[in-house]
């Protein structure tokens, strides 16, 4: 597995974006866009449909060649560089795509491989069947999920079987496209009690496109807000709400917003009373690694969280 460079200073932003215009035609999708992903928080990018999230991750990883502007992961520049010359930058990080984006002709483990397979060519056989299995079960798959292709796997399932895959080279960036749009609100809950979790104990850096409140409340440390072709705003939601924008009052303030911040207090409230030693070692720190990591590992399907299922009125979110 990769030695990651331990050189930067740990306050140096894992993600730096300056100046960023991207157009298609005459349609122009980011003017003059800045921003810093700091490393080790769970960052949550928010915008309108179609004000250019997706753009702006695939501007990040490299699958979108922008008009103008500079963007450096991990301190180093990423822009008209070889895929030769990025590829040590690349494998420090996983994404999951929107929808999942699996081989539908491979199974689980075979996806988990993919990446593996690219970047360590060498590795045999069991090595790899034998990472593929741990990285399903970290991600609280069934362990015989690995044999399985993806028709035969729920959304959810599908979901962590991305996740999976994205978690493949161990890697200290994480970019996960709306991970939890379709999901059912408990589905949901679980995904981002993962990824909480994923980041406490791998230390991961998270950059989460998403349009599901509940996600920002429970897990974002800070929220990068898209609007007017830029990130107009970005800091703790407390932070946000202070700003008169009106599409951050719209958004944050709004029926669904107060609907999150409602199930958010339900959860805290839940979570006390139920396990007030679990919250107290929490709050002091002195939860071992291991016990949340055993959490993930069974899989957190059976937490409800209070999520604000009532909200989008389906039961289905984002
Ligand atoms: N390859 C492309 N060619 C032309 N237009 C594109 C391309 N990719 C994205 N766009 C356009 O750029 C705009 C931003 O798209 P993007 O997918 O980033 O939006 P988004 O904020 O992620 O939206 P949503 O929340 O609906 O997923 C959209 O108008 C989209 O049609």
């Amino acid at each position: 597995m990769p030695q990651h460079n331990a050189r930067r200073p740990d306050d140096a932003p894992i993600i730096k974006v300056t100046g960023l215009r991207n157009e298609f035609g005459d349609q122009v999708i980011h003017d003059n866009l800045d921003l810093e992903v700091r490393r080790g928080e769970i960052l949550g990018v928010v915008g309108g449909s179609g004000t250019g999230k997706s753009v702006l991750m695939r501007s990040i990883i490299g699958l979108q060649s922008p008009t103008q502007g500079e963007v450096e992961v991990f301190g180093e520049p990423t822009l008209d560089r070889s895929e030769h010359d990025t590829v040590e930058i690349r494998k420090r990080w996983g994404v999951l795509f929107q929808g999942g984006a699996l081989f539908s002709t491979l199974t689980v483990a075979e996806n988990v491989q993919v990446p593996l397979r690219e970047f360590y060519p060498d590795l045999d056989l069991a090595l790899l069947d034998e990472i593929a299995s741990y990285k399903v079960v970290m991600t609280g798959l069934p362990a015989d999920a690995g044999p399985k292709f993806p028709a035969e796997l729920s959304g959810g399932m599908k979901k962590r079987a991305g996740l999976a895959r994205a978690l493949a080279l161990d890697p200290e960036l994480l970019f996960l496209d709306e991970p939890t749009a379709g999901l059912d609100p408990i589905g949901a809950a679980a995904f981002d009690d993962l990824t909480k979790a994923l980041q406490k104990t791998l230390g991961l850096t998270v950059f989460l496109i998403t349009h599901d409140l509940d996600t920002l409340y429970a897990i974002c440390d800070r929220v990068a807000v898209l609007a007017d072709k830029r990130v107009i705003a970005v800091g703790t939601i407390d932070e946000l709400l202070a700003l008169d924008h009106p599409w951050i009052q719209e958004y944050f303030n709004g029926p669904r917003g107060r609907a999150a911040v409602a199930s958010q207090e339900r959860s805290a409230a839940r979570d006390a009373a139920a396990h007030p030693t679990e919250v107290t070692q929490l709050q002091s720190g002195q939860r071992s690694q291991g016990s949340m990591a055993d959490d993930y590992a069974r899989g957190a399907d059976t937490t409800d969280h209070g999520r604000s299922a009532g909200v989008t009125g389906s039961g289905e979110r984002g």
